[in-house]
């Protein structure tokens, strides 16, 4: 087990060279997950004015702790014209303040008399009035590079009117199965064989991760025909991915394709699940390359894989941060367990108590068990050689989109 390398060395390997793909301009009603290729400026101020935050009245300060009468009424939307000295202004929340008011009451605070509104002593200069320009200032930078538009910064975009954005080429990757044994759901299953679970599993994870999978296929068993099959898919992605077949087992067409084709390297990995990992790439007709990225077959390790190597491979073709690197947590473990050579990535639920994070392990944590993953919200790393006793604190990783 001393030949056993680390998932460090593997991901350097992996993001070796990669660099943010081309941008494109798409509309905003199309921009959802996508990531931002430059800054957006912001042109307007937001807000345009000064504006009423309450539903009330505006007045001088000066004029509070009297009775005034009322000399206009602004709703949100209706200009407004200067406050006439000595009187108030009926004003509605998001309505513009009018020159010369200089604070709002909200209207559950004064007493409407028939000789006009009578206003509280002590107002504060400036209370409930949202200041122009107090969320975006126009010329500020409104949304940075590499900013996954979600839904605070799409409103945020739309907040300047914006219509359109630069954003990042959807990486294009192809998700390819390998071996006799699977078969998709549909189809009758005969003695021996298995459905596909890592197809969709690993098709969400990677649209989770900004991806567009444009195509997903079971590789033929046939040597030419998936040499022909990994060279047309090539041409068209930026990343290949294959379950299955990456162990030490029998000849495997994929391994010996990837030799003739470019180059692969076949990792065996301090980690568990997900010990054999192939890297490589697929040489293309115009000497580009495209990456090649053979995840083990087990379904615990594609879906570990996934979240190790495929979210930040994204992350890098996408030149977005957040998606990078997989935030971290500290949690109590609930279990104790204890490691060998390999590094554990223990599927675990969070408990989030009064007390703190708890991590509670699934039972079964073999890389063939995938109800281990189905409630899992972070993955414990548990150091190589080492024992946990429970209590102890554990380093997770936490799984969220980015
Ligand atoms: N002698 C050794 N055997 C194995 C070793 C080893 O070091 N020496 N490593 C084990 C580890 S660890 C892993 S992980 C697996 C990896 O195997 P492969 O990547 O070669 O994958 P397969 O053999 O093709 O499949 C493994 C397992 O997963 C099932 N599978 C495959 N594809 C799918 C799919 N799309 N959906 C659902 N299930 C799938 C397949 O039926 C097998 O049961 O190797 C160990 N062996
Ligand atoms: O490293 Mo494998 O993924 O344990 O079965």
């Amino acid at each position: 087990m001393a030949d056993l390398q680390s998932v460090e060395a593997a991901l350097d390997a992996l993001l070796d060279g990669v660099s943010p793909l081309d941008a494109e301009m798409v509309g905003t009603a199309q921009a959802a997950g996508r990531v931002l290729a430059e800054a957006v400026v912001a042109q307007l101020d937001v807000p345009p004015a000064d504006n009423s935050a309450m539903d009330g009245y505006a007045l001088r300060v000066a004029d509070a702790g009297r009775a005034l009468p009322v000399s206009q009424r602004i709703a949100a939307g209706s200009p407004p014209q200067p406050l006439e000295p000595g009187s108030c202004t009926r004003i509605f929340t998001g309505g513009e303040i009018p020159p010369g008011a200089d604070c709002v009451v909200m209207q559950e605070n004064v007493e409407v008399r028939d000789e006009g509104v009578v206003f509280p002593t002590n107002v504060p200069l400036g209370d409930n009035i949202r200041r122009r320009g107090r969320d975006v200032r126009a010329g500020s930078v409104l949304l940075g590079p590499g900013v996954r538009l979600e839904a605070a910064a799409l409103g945020h975009l739309a907040g300047q009117g914006i219509t359109e954005v630069m954003v990042r080429r959807r990486p294009r990757v192809a998700l390819l199965s390998t071996g006799d044994e699977i078969v998709d759901p549909g189809q009758p299953l005969a003695p021996g064989q298995i459905y596909n679970s890592n197809r969709p599993m690993l098709r969400r994870l990677l649209e989770r991760f900004g991806a567009d999978v444009f195509m997903v296929a079971t590789v033929p068993d046939d040597f030419d025909v998936t040499c022909q099959t990994l060279r047309q898919i090539a041409e068209q992605a930026d990343v290949v991915v294959t379950t299955g077949g990456v162990s030490v087992g029998e000849e495997d067409h994929v391994k010996r394709a990837l030799e003739r084709l470019g180059h692969l390297d076949l990792w065996r990995l301090a980690m568990r699940p997900g010990k054999p990992l192939a890297l490589g790439r697929i040489a293309r007709c115009d000497r580009s390359e495209a990456r090649f990225v053979g995840l083990p077959g087990n379904p615990v390790s594609g879906f570990v894989g996934a979240w190790v190597y495929l979210r930040p491979l994204m992350g890098a073709l996408l030149g977005c941060p957040a998606l990078a690197e997989l935030p971290r947590l500290s949690a109590r473990a609930a279990f104790a367990t204890r490691t060998q050579a390999r590094r554990h990535y223990m599927r675990v639920k969070l408990e989030f108590t009064a007390q703190g994070v708890v991590a509670q392990a699934f039972n079964d944590q073999n890389s063939a068990v995938l109800s281990s993953c189905v409630d899992a919200d972070a993955l414990a790393v548990i150091a190589e050689n080492s024992e946990i006793a429970e209590g102890d604190w554990l380093d997770c990783l936490w799984l969220v989109e980015g």
